[in-house]
């Protein structure tokens, strides 16, 4: 039976490649033999990265040469009430991150939301996109192929949904820069985050533009999607859920929980949000959705680039005569419930603990569920950061905490 060393001389004697150990090994001896190589090569002690808990082979779909697992601590914030149209009990959402003092804060915030009844959420669109870019001879051909576009959606739907039982093409909307035609596809892509399936059905869309349009595909992500990059078409339009959640927290329980006023709040969010936001030139008028976002991806199964996208959130707030009102909506917040990193146990289990784990009934509805818990959590995380800067507490916190 091959063993780590034998496996890692044969790599070593320029016999086999690091990334073909899988077809001489099983997975985990193969994840062994490099780590013995790295070992030897760098100096760095491995063991802590090979003691994971997943089977090898079954994480085959989600990485290559691999080594072992990147543990990171989770915790749990909540439970936190979501009034959502999928999501519509009491929530605990888990949460992975390396950063001391915020799941705390989190979780005073959902403390906040709890006592003051919970929080409303919604999603309010769905659409995942995939942009390929065509090349044409001029704007004359360009013309035509966006007019062909509008003309046909019907048929680049039956040809993108010929790749997926679940993957519906809702739009495709044409873009003209010179010579160059961009598609924005548009699927509901139900409980997936859906990347893989719109890329798929795609393609397919593509082969039909091209045997029935001048234009010639140049590359099947033409950047207007647009995935893993800032970008103001994603804040604007949406991608994956745009999803919105809020909530009133009466005067009383803000100055018990936050430590502070809804006035001083409100002015805090209005000066930074949204004036420092501005300045800065920023697309995400929030304190730190991101880092909700951030720590359910990982805590979760969700595609960790994408937080690029998740923090496209806008934070409102209002001191009210009954409270202090204060909302996040978050644009472009890609997550699904099945695919890509769901499977792997502990984000499998994670999805369990939100119950939202797998496909939904109806189709789509855990994915819903989900982007309204992460939107109340978000929201839960701008409430108490928003409340620790306005009583002059954020430095001390991550003193006592955070080191
Ligand atoms: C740290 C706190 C919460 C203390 O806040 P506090 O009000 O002194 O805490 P408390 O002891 O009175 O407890 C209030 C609630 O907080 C929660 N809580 C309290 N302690 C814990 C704990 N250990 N573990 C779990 N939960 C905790 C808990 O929910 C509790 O209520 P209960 O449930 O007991 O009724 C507060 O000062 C705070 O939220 N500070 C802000 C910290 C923060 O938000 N950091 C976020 C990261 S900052 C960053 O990454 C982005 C940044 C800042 O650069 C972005 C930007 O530019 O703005
Ligand atoms: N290809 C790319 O360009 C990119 C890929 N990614 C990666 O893509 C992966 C995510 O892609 P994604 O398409 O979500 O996942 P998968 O590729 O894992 O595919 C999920 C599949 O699950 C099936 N399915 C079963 N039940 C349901 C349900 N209830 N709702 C929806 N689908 C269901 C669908 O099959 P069927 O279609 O047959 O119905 C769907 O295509 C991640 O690993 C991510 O990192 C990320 C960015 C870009």
């Amino acid at each position: 039976m091959t063993d780590p060393s034998a496996l890692a001389d044969r790599v070593r004697d320029g016999e086999l490649r690091l990334h073909e150990l899988e077809a001489h090994a099983d997975h985990e001896t193969a994840a062994a033999a490099r780590r013995e190589l790295l070992e030897a090569e760098t100096g760095a002690d491995l063991s802590t990265v090979g003691e994971y808990a997943f089977d090898a082979e079954a994480a085959e779909p989600n990485i290559e040469n691999m080594i072992g697992g990147a543990q990171v601590p989770m915790g749990v914030v909540g439970p936190v009430p979501v009034d959502g149209e999928a999501a519509d009990e009491e929530h605990y959402l888990p949460l992975a991150t390396s950063e001391g003092a915020l799941l705390a804060s989190v979780n005073r915030g959902c403390s906040a939301i709890r006592e003051a009844g919970g929080a409303t959420a919604r999603v309010l669109k769905n659409g995942m996109t995939r942009a390929p870019v065509f090349s044409v001879a001029d704007v004359g051909e360009a013309a035509t192929v966006a007019a062909w576009t509008r003309e046909n959606v019907d048929r680049l739907a039956e040809a993108a949904e010929s790749t997926t039982s679940h993957g519906e093409l809702t739009d495709v909307t044409p873009y003209v820069v010179g010579d160059s035609v961009f598609l924005r596809f548009v699927y509901d892509t139900k409980d997936a985050m859906g990347m893989n399936m719109a890329t798929i059905a795609t393609q397919e869309a593509c082969d039909l533009v091209e045997d029935e349009t001048p234009a010639s595909l140049v590359a099947l992500s033409g950047n207007l999607c647009t995935d893993k990059k800032p970008a103001a078409i994603n804040a604007v339009e949406g991608r994956g859920r745009t999803v919105a959640a809020d909530v009133l927290i009466p005067h009383d329980q803000v100055e018990a929980k936050l430590k502070t006023t809804a006035d001083a709040i409100a002015e805090a969010n209005t000066r930074k949000n949204l004036v420092g936001s501005a300045k800065a030139g920023s697309l995400g008028f929030n304190a730190h959705a991101a880092n909700v976002v951030a720590a359910a991806f990982l805590a979760l199964g969700q595609d960790i680039a994408q937080v690029v996208e998740g923090s496209n959130a806008i934070t409102t707030v209002e001191a009210r005569e009954e409270g202090l009102y204060a909302s996040v909506t978050i644009a472009s917040l890609e997550v699904g419930t099945v695919g890509g990193g769901t499977k792997l146990p502990t984000q499998a289990e994670a999805l369990d603990v939100v119950g939202v784990r797998g496909g939904g009934d109806p189709s789509g509805s855990n994915a819903d569920a989900l982007a309204e818990v992460i939107a109340t959590g978000a929201l839960a995380g701008e409430l108490s950061l928003l409340g620790a800067l306005a009583s002059s507490h954020l430095s001390s916190a991550h003193e006592e905490l955070g080191r």
